[in-house]
């Protein structure tokens, strides 16, 4: 058969009606379908309700604002450096199987044993340098000045441990790094009720340490000794695309977190003397700024050195060379970590070491070096100075009750109270953190919707992850919780959820995974805040404080026992001295004049001394309304101080307490009484304060100046009760203008206006006679002859 062959069908390009198809084509595409259904069911999309407008209108200008930030320079090289990912945790919590989870995530490698640092290539343009956090207060102030992220793990059978509250009130001097909970051991929940109500309770008190709305990731078990891979998937994940705002501190000093050290001294001299000066030379990345050549720093822990040389090697875990679309492959998933043995190939000062493996590879030597031993004696010592200083109690007077470091003040770093808690399988003696809000604690009395709405998020999270591509990175940063929910189909709903939960729970998004912005918003402030403490200081700040906390220890006992002898000696005007101090705090603090004389008038209304034994009664009651020793300024103690020592103060104090006396028994008569007559009370007030600041003349002095000024006192004449008219006597003024009397000691000065006098110095200018062979005529005469 024959076929015939047709001719295709050609598309219009020109004419009426191809430019008819055009046009509806580009309407199509200015009307998104949405637009389009707008159009044509207006009704459908009108406002069904106004509260529900302004709600999601607020909630996307919400949004919208925490994503301003005060801009921060970015000095990031094009290659930043390993972002340092520190594990954090009071002791077996899980710290080590985390990190081997995360590396055998990253990397598909296991690492048995893990030592120093980890670096990692996690993603594309991302590297991860892992290092655990013991539990020693040395390790966390190292950490917490480098850290980027930190995982701060939480025991959740146990509850919240002191170390954690240790290890936040450390990163609050250093500039808060980013910080994530991780709950471990939530397979120790028999019922899944009191395992929510748990997660809710440690998720609101870790809002409450860290920040409302702080990352908090749960491990809900162990399967074959690791923890569940998705779980795992997640955290990394999300370490992986987070985002992080510079500190300052960080960005404006060079560091090396050191990987490595070699000890490149001669063994020659090592063995000579043991103590010789070493070359070491130290590896590691090098962060924040540019570290010069010859440039003084700072080894924690050892001291300041002086650097003798700065070389550049070549990266031992590089990032890949080609930027793909893929993800990585097996062959740039990376893993170096040198102290742990693993690394491949490793650059020496002078040499280059291939990692061979083998079954003789890593063998541990018995051999005791003086390494060893010194190491051995550090963690041999069972208690910390802390722990010495906790345990020491201060008794300042005799008879009063001894104070512990419970009654000192943090300086404004809240701690929790701790109590001991010994662990029945392990025998082990467990810090347990103590919160005093009962609400806190039980915190069941809240509607279940919130732990449905965490147990949703969770499972979201943990299949949007089971679904992600590496490519998604960057977007996923940005990700909000409403994302995760629409590839659920479920966005409505949970949105509908998160406005009610809104009202009823605090903070208003607190459950929406978008706290990468929120978090940094809040690192931005928490930043600011510490902006003060950080730069120079803020390192110092660690250090110093363990130097402050050795020296307080050493010094203790000599400063106590100074302290007990003056004490004793002025113990016979105690009740005097106190009272006195009482008005001294209230006097000097900067509080109105009112609550000055309702802080002086309290204690006394509580005490009414009418004989003596009554009144070494109320001693105890003035003692207690007395502050701590701590928590008085450093003005107040030197007033106390000077108590002591003036002795003569005690007379007034003593009229003063006569005069109070009689205004206590007219000021019983009515509650509000003391009110009356509040201008001339603040004047009183104002002069007592006068006389009790102290004199640094007659400190500095002595009685003689003292003397002196009661000379000057008695010229002075009183104005209006508050000022007094200055009047230098005569002799004041001859004194100014006598010679200076330390160095010449003028007894009888002469007249200059006598003849005599004026003749007894004539010889010392020309105009005197001159010796005879020196005279001037006489000589010229001499010279004629
Ligand atoms: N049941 C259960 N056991 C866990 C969990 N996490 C850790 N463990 C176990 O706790 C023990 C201690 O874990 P590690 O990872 O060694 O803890 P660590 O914090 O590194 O301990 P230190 O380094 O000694 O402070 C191990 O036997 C783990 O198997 C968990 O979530 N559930």
């Amino acid at each position: 058969m024959e076929t015939k062959d047709q001719k295709k069908h050609r598309k219009k390009n020109s004419g009426p009606k191809a430019e008819k198809k055009k046009k509806r084509h580009l309407q199509n595409l200015q009307l998104g379908d949405e637009e389009d259904a707008r159009k044509r069911n207006p009704k459908a999309f009108a406002v069904q309700s106004a509260v529900r407008m302004a709600r999601s209108f607020h909630r996307t200008q919400d949004l919208k604002t925490k994503k301003h930030h005060i801009p921060v320079v970015d000095r990031t090289p094009l290659e930043p450096p390993p972002i340092v990912v520190v594990v954090m945790g009071p002791p077996k919590v899980g710290k080590s199987t985390l990190i081997q989870c995360l590396i055998r995530n990253f990397t598909r490698q296991k690492l048995t044993e893990i030592r120093g640092p980890v670096t990692i290539v996690s993603g594309k343009k991302r590297r991860l340098t892992i290092i655990e956090c013991g539990c020693d207060i040395n390790t966390m102030i190292d950490l917490a000045k480098v850290a980027d992220l930190v995982l701060m793990l939480i025991d959740a059978g146990f509850g919240f441990e002191m170390e954690t509250f240790e290890f936040l009130n450390i990163c609050q001097v250093h500039g808060f790094p980013k910080i994530m909970g991780v709950l471990t051991h939530l397979d120790s929940f028999k019922h899944n009720k009191q395992l929510k109500k748990t997660k809710k309770r440690l998720k609101h008190r870790f809002w409450t340490e860290v920040y409302p709305g702080a990352k908090l990731f749960y491990l809900s078990g162990m399967v074959h000794g690791e923890y569940q891979n998705q779980e795992i998937h997640n955290l990394g994940r999300f370490i992986t695309v987070m985002k992080f705002r510079p500190l300052t501190w960080q960005t404006s000093h060079p560091y090396i977190l050191a990987d490595r050290m070699e000890d490149l001294t001669n063994p020659e001299d090592i063995r000579a003397n043991v103590k010789c000066d070493r070359k070491v030379s130290l590896y590691g990345y090098l962060r924040g700024a540019h570290l010069k050549n010859k440039s003084q720093i700072h080894i924690p822990g050892v001291g300041d050195f002086a650097v003798s040389d700065v070389s550049f090697l070549p990266d031992p875990c590089a990032l890949p060379e080609q930027q793909k679309k893929r993800g990585l492959n097996e062959k740039e998933k990376l893993v170096y970590a040198p102290l742990s043995g693993v690394g491949g190939v490793l650059y020496d000062k002078d040499a280059v070491y291939v990692d061979l493996g083998g079954s003789h590879g890593f063998q541990a030597s018995d051999k005791v070096g003086p390494t060893h031993e010194l190491v051995q004696s550090l963690i041999s010592t069972h208690s910390t100075i802390d722990a010495k200083m906790s345990s020491s109690r201060v008794t300042l007077f005799s008879d009063s009750k001894p104070l512990g470091s419970e009654d000192i003040d943090n300086q404004g770093l809240w701690m929790p109270k701790e109590e001991k808690q010994v662990d029945m399988k392990t025998g082990r003696v467990r810090r347990k953190a103590i919160f005093g809000d009962k609400e806190d604690e039980s915190g069941d009395s809240d509607d279940e919707n919130d732990d449905e709405d965490d147990e949703i998020s969770e499972g979201d999270r943990s299949e949007n992850g089971s679904s992600g591509d590496e490519t998604e990175e960057e977007e996923d940063a940005e990700m909000t919780d409403k994302e995760y929910m629409t590839i659920e189909g479920i966005k409505r709903r949970k949105l509908e959820e998160l406005e009610e939960d809104s009202e009823v729970d605090l903070p208003a998004f607190a459950d929406s995974d978008d706290d990468l912005e929120r978090s940094s918003g809040e690192e931005g402030e928490a930043e600011e805040a510490s902006e003060s403490s950080e730069g120079e200081g803020s390192t110092a700040g660690g250090e110093r404080a363990i130097l402050e906390s050795k020296a307080a220890g050493e010094g203790r006992e000599a400063g106590l026992s100074s302290a007990n002898h003056q004490i004793d000696h002025v113990n016979l005007e105690k009740s005097l001295l106190m009272k006195k101090a009482a008005l001294t705090t209230s006097d000097s603090g900067h509080c109105t004049p009112e609550e000055a004389f309702a802080s002086e008038d309290e204690p006394e209304e509580s005490s009414s001394p009418s004989s003596e034994e009554e009144d070494s009664e109320n001693e105890e009651v003035t003692w207690k309304n007395l502050p701590k020793p701590s928590q008085v300024g450093n003005s107040q103690k030197l007033d106390s101080e000077n108590l002591i020592d003036e002795t003569s103060d005690i007379e007034d104090l003593l009229k003063e307490e006569d005069y109070k006396e009689e205004n206590y028994s007219t000021e019983t008569s009515g509650a509000l009484k003391w009110k009356e007559d509040l201008s001339r009370k603040a004047a009183e007030a104002f002069l007592r304060q006068q006389q009790v600041t102290p004199n640094l003349r007659k400190l500095i002095y002595g009685t003689v100046t003292e003397d002196n000024e009661e000379e000057d006192g008695d010229n002075r004449e009183e104005l209006g009760g508050l000022f007094r008219v200055s009047q230098p006597d005569r002799e004041c003024k001859h004194k100014a203008d006598s010679l200076d009397c330390s160095r010449f000691l003028v007894e009888a000065p002469h007249d200059w206006d006598l003849e005599e006098v004026m003749n007894s110095i004539r010889d010392c200018f020309v105009t005197g006679t001159w010796e005879e062979d020196k005279d001037a005529a006489k000589v010229l005469a001499e010279d004629g002859e």
